[in-house]
């Protein structure tokens, strides 16, 4: 997507062979571009949320993989390579698909051919990653369609939490993407974006890149989406996912599961954008087996921003001594989706119909 008539992608390789990134923590305020390099370097970035969102995560792990071969191929060097990386972050699926298909196409390989081969499949996943979000794209479009055109010349309102826009992928995002898609197709569309405490994802980085993209939102807190469903404001909602379950439970970003209450009570329709690389075939029952991260009590404590001279700051909003609970994310039970926009369509969010839709996936995970 662009900035300032850019195009950029939120990782990249340069022709040097130096993979950047775009450093999130200081948007919306500033773009600064990092460059990556050592194995803790990875580490870091995805530990200290640098990047972030699930199929990012993904997609700089296997850049993290590729990095570290270059130094040293062997055996130990992949197997610890996966362990550093992995423990990172626990809840993101996308992080141990991505260590996974690393490992699945070195292992067999001499080491002297790991470096080249490693950086070919990174490449790979990185480029995959934004053609299944341009489809999801595309299928999310007849969605967005049919709702518009029961209200010609009103714009389809959607709801969205978290950022599962294009900086938490390579490119389009999973969930704005059906959005980008309408808006190039002529739709009118506005986008209510949750501003996602305690990190501000919404706020911070959805609203950037559909202010930058000039698409028509307002920043809402997190409490007022049901008001908002209730009152018919919102004719869609559509979020991202970390992880999502073979009977189609979908664990994202806290706070997903009171919106999607709130839909079911005002019966407005719940979708889930969902990439292929996102679903754990290991896991049914997403509220007893999906491990939850738990951050640092002071992202509740504290906030970040700009002052009035222009530097980032943080802080504290609440007594000294007050501690925090930081669940970072939870599970909506797949009976609240209306339904999962896949890169393969649109599918019921229920084991059969996932089964039915990528039965071939599901067969190839569970034989690994
Ligand atoms: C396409 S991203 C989907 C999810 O990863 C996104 O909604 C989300 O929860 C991101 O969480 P984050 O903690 O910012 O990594």
């Amino acid at each position: 997507m662009k900035i300032n008539g850019k195009p950029y992608r939120s990782i990249w390789r340069e022709a040097s062979g130096e993979v950047r990134i775009i450093d999130q923590r200081w948007l919306p305020h500033e773009l600064r571009i990092v460059a990556l390099s050592s194995r803790e370097d990875y580490a870091v970035a995805i530990r200290d949320m640098w990047v972030r969102g699930a199929p990012l995560i993904g997609a700089t792990a296997a850049y993290g993989v590729a990095g570290q071969m270059g130094r040293d191929p062997s055996d130990a060097s992949l197997s610890e390579t996966w362990e550093v990386l992995h423990e990172t972050r626990p809840t993101a699926i996308n992080l141990r698909w991505a260590l996974d298909e690393m490992e699945r196409v070195l292992r067999p390989l001499p080491a002297a051919e790991r470096a080249a081969a490693a950086t070919k499949r990174a490449d790979e996943i990185a480029d995959e990653d934004v053609e299944i979000n341009r489809r999801i794209g595309a299928h999310g479009l007849a969605l967005i369609r049919e709702i518009a055109a029961k209200k010609p010349g009103k714009p389809v309102n959607i709801l969205t939490h978290c950022n599962a826009g294009w900086p938490a992928t390579v490119d389009w995002g999973t969930a704005t993407s059906p959005i980008y898609h309408a808006v190039e197709a002529g739709i009118a569309v506005h986008v209510f974006v949750d501003e996602t405490r305690p990190r501000n994802q919404g706020a911070q980085l959805t609203a950037w890149e559909l202010n930058a993209a000039g698409i028509s939102h307002d920043l809402i807190v997190d409490n007022a989406g049901g008001h908002l469903m209730q009152h018919g404001e919102v004719d869609l909602v559509i979020v991202g996912t970390d992880r999502t379950t073979a009977q189609g439970d979908v664990c994202n970003k806290i706070g997903t599961y009171l919106k999607a209450l709130a839909a079911k009570a005002n019966d407005v329709p719940f979708y889930v954008a969902l990439p292929s690389p996102t679903i754990d075939w290991t896991v049914v029952d997403g509220v007893k087996e999906i491990p939850i991260e738990e951050r640092s009590d002071r992202e509740v404590t504290h906030v970040q921003g700009r002052d009035a001279s222009g530097q980032i700051i943080q802080v504290q909003i609440s007594p000294d001594g007050t501690g925090g609970r930081n669940p970072a994310f939870d599970v909506t039970p797949a009976a609240l989706v209306t339904g999962l926009i896949t890169e393969r369509g649109i599918c019921r969010a229920d084991a059969a119909a996932m089964e039915a839709m990528f039965g071939d996936l599901k067969a190839a995970a569970l034989s690994r």
